[in-house]
């Protein structure tokens, strides 16, 4: 690649240059054979638009409101953890970007820099990701979202326990300090083994945590809660009846179970199990402003970006956080005005042909 990138997957490109390999296999890589983490990509593919013509589209607006907050675009940076490793100013650069383009930020409790010191850096909308931890790390998260002005709680339910990437055990993968932990767990988490991540997953997840449990999370907070990790509309009808705010349709990018359907292949059923009732999300495989697109007239409320943040960050910091979110907004204007959609609602279902439909119309 010549000159600066133009796209995400050149970010991509520009990343693998600049971090050491073991960063980026960590930041890159998906669970055992990877299957799902090809697929998450490929699906997009299989899904073609079908653009309407003779539209006025001299003007298009992409904004849109997510649980009542106006933004720029129907993107969100994905919480991820371990920005340092990308970059030496973290999730603060992170969300500085996110920032500059009014979108919103989503943080990681497994962050590198604390949840106190992203608050102070920027003025964007956050949300704080957690996991099924102890309910006294829980408890400690929650008092600190409210108090440092997080709009709401990503509940990840994905992860019972940590999914095994290859290459981080071959690697031997140390994970960063995650700061926010400080004082919460006891035990320095070390390992000779190899990776550590092992070892802060034990120390720190129950892997008993099941649908009651987000009464107790309901009942310590007046904050909503998304629930990221649902990929069946059985769950999505369960977690309506659970009463969350939000639904992420998500496999968590491939990192925990290995072949798990591509979220852009389950996105509509999940929206016809949840009805309207809430907000459903998707993140998996969006590199493209026509993935963006394709999620949005399968129902989708808005998308989740995780790695192409993280190369973005890793390639320019700040700048490359905003440059990436800056390309997948042009390219969702591009696509908007020549699909003939001046606005997100214009986005609709007939709007994208799936392979299904193709296959059976050929029947
Ligand atoms: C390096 C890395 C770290 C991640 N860390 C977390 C995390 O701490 N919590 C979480 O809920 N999801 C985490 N995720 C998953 C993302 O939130 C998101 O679901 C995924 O990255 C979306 O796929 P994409 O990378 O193809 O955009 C992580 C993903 C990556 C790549
Ligand atoms: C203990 C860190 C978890 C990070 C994570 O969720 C991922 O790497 O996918």
């Amino acid at each position: 690649m010549a000159g600066e990138p133009i796209n995400v997957n050149e970010f991509e490109e520009l990343a693998r240059k600049v971090l050491p390999k073991i960063y980026y296999d960590f930041f890159s890589g998906g669970a055992e054979d990877q299957y799902t983490l090809k697929e998450n990509i490929e699906a997009f593919r299989r899904i073609i638009i079908r653009p309407r013509i003779l539209v006025d589209v001299s003007k298009i607006d992409m904004s849109t409101i997510i649980l009542g907050h106006r933004t720029s675009a129907p993107i969100i940076v994905a919480p991820t953890s371990s920005h340092q490793l990308a970059h030496p100013e973290g999730e603060v650069a992170t969300a500085r970007g996110a920032a500059a383009c009014n979108v919103i930020m989503g943080v990681a409790f497994t962050s590198t820099c604390t949840m106190e010191e992203v608050a102070s850096s920027c003025k964007a909308v956050r949300f704080i990701q957690t996991f099924a931890f102890k309910r006294e790390i829980t408890a400690n998260m929650v008092q600190r979202a409210e108090r440092n002005g997080f709009r709401a709680i990503i509940l990840t339910v994905d992860a019972p326990r940590l999914g095994r990437k290859e290459a981080d055990i071959k690697n031997k993968m140390i994970a960063p300090p995650f700061k926010n932990f400080e004082g919460l767990i006891s035990t320095e988490v070390v390992s000779d083994k190899g990776s550590n991540v092992e070892a802060y997953a034990a120390e720190t997840l129950v892997p008993s945590f099941c649908w009651k449990d987000i009464a107790w999370l309901k009942s310590i907070t007046k904050l909503p809660i998304l629930i990221k990790g649902v990929l069946t509309g059985e769950d999505a009808t369960k977690a309506i009846e659970a009463g969350v705010a939000g639904i992420i349709v998500s496999n968590h990018g491939a990192r925990q179970l290995d072949y798990t359907p591509a979220t852009i292949s389950v996105l509509e059923e999940v929206v016809h199990a949840v009805q309207g009732k809430v907000p459903v999300l998707l993140d998996g495989g969006i590199r493209r402003g026509t993935d963006i697109f394709k999620a949005l007239a399968l129902g989708a409320k808005a998308v989740l970006i995780g790695r192409p943040v993280i190369y973005g960050l890793a390639a320019k910091g700040e700048t490359g956080v905003k440059q990436v979110i800056e390309m997948l907004k042009n390219e969702l204007e591009q696509t908007m005005a020549l699909a003939g959609c001046c606005t997100v609602d214009d986005i609709t279902r007939s709007h994208v042909n799936t392979e299904t439909e193709r296959f059976l119309c050929r029947m």
